[in-house]
């Protein structure tokens, strides 16, 4: 693996406890990792660690087969080669675009640095702007430029934090889609710090969830919302909601059973997780997400609407049932009920995923 964090901890003088707290994952060459989590769940901290910036207590850190940090051994930030882009893009307002994409370059002749800098605009897709200053440029196109500062030494990784938060949505989402570009056809690997999680799944080939200082999943975008491993990422990731179940035999076949019904598409992985909850196997919690839930008016099954809201293709209904539980369920727009009406609802869910009570 090209970089590969083991055992990582941070810990900050007299804070109660560790802003990481034994964080191990890898990326294979080329691969763009996402970290997402609560606010003051440890991402940046990670990100620090892994530039140099704050020292890791313990744990190892290589990249690329060389150690940088592990017992008795800290390569010093400037010397790791790891680029950085900051979410307040940080280009130097008087100097022009040539002279901040140029900055890192200074080992590098004339010549040199003048294909480098015009190579990186070509990247980024802002060819020409040579001498223009930041400030002539919008948020999109600075965030661009600093991709390509950083992109201009060579670096052997590049870190991301929040690159977009300071942009309006619809640029971000834009801007997303083109660095996930731009890095790939780089070759570039890189790790990315994010809050927003549609921007996650936008750029991760891995994206992983934290909280406290741990990691709790490192998984391809779809594995994460279709196969959470914990409660938290279940929730964290697509406001999953939990429905108890119970593995049953019907008609010579193990079903799940809900209070909404059967689940027939048991897989062999969802039995096999089943089993390995261990002692009260029998009864657990099932996760049903709002794509699991389809309006039927045939179901004998009824919920009421109790919240909607419209997202153009499908309205996202919050539901209750009689017990008073609540669930999430995206429904196409051009079925429009009023709050408080009752709903047939059925059931379809392709992976089954409990968690033990
Ligand atoms: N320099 C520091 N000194 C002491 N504590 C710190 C320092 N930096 C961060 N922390 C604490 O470490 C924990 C993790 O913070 P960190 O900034 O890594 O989280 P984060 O997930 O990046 O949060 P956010 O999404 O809000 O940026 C928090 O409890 C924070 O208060």
């Amino acid at each position: 693996m090209f970089l590969t964090l083991e055992q990582i901890c941070v810990n900050y003088p007299g804070a109660p406890a560790p802003a990481v707290n034994g964080v191990s994952l890898q990326l294979a060459a080329g691969q763009l990792g996402v970290l997402i989590g609560p606010s003051g769940s440890g991402k940046t901290s990670l990100l620090r660690a892994i530039a140099g910036l704050e020292q890791a207590q313990s744990g190892r850190i290589s990249l690329d087969q060389v150690l940088l940090d592990g017992p008795g051994i800290r390569v010093a930030a400037e010397e790791r080669r790891i680029g950085m882009v900051f979410q307040d893009f940080a280009l130097f307002p008087h100097l022009d675009i040539a002279a901040n994409i140029g900055f890192g370059l200074h080992q590098a002749s004339r010549r040199q640095r003048e294909q480098r800098i015009g190579e990186m605009l070509a990247l980024v897709g802002m060819e020409g702007s040579e001498e223009k200053y930041p400030h002539q440029l919008s948020g999109g196109q600075q965030q661009r430029v600093a991709l390509a500062r950083a992109l201009a030494p060579q670096p052997r990784l590049l870190l991301l934090d929040e690159p977009f938060s300071s942009l309006d949505v619809e640029l971000r989402e834009r801007l997303a889609h083109d660095v996930r570009e731009i890095l790939k056809q780089a070759h570039i690997t890189a790790l990315m710090v994010t809050h927003d999680q549609l921007e996650a799944f936008a750029i991760g080939d891995v994206v992983g969830v934290m909280q406290s200082g741990h990691l709790q999943q490192w998984a391809a975008p779809y594995d994460l919302y279709h196969r959470p491993a914990t409660r938290f990422v279940a929730d964290f990731i697509g406001h999953g909601v939990l429905l108890p179940g119970q593995l049953i035999e019907r008609d010579g076949r193990q079903v799940v059973s809900t209070g909404l019904g059967d689940l027939h598409d048991v897989s062999a992985a969802a039995l096999a997780q089943i089993h390995a909850h261990g002692r009260d196997r029998q009864r657990f919690d099932v996760l049903l997400r709002s794509d699991d839930i389809v309006h039927d008016d045939a179901s004998p099954f009824t919920a009421r609407i109790v919240r909607k809201s419209f997202r153009g293709a499908e309205f996202l209904y919050t539901l209750q049932l009689a017990s008073g539980q609540e669930l999430l369920a995206l429904v196409p727009s051009h079925h429009d009920h009023a709050i408080d009406e009752w709903i047939g609802i059925r059931l379809d869910v392709s992976h089954v995923v409990t968690f033990p009570l």
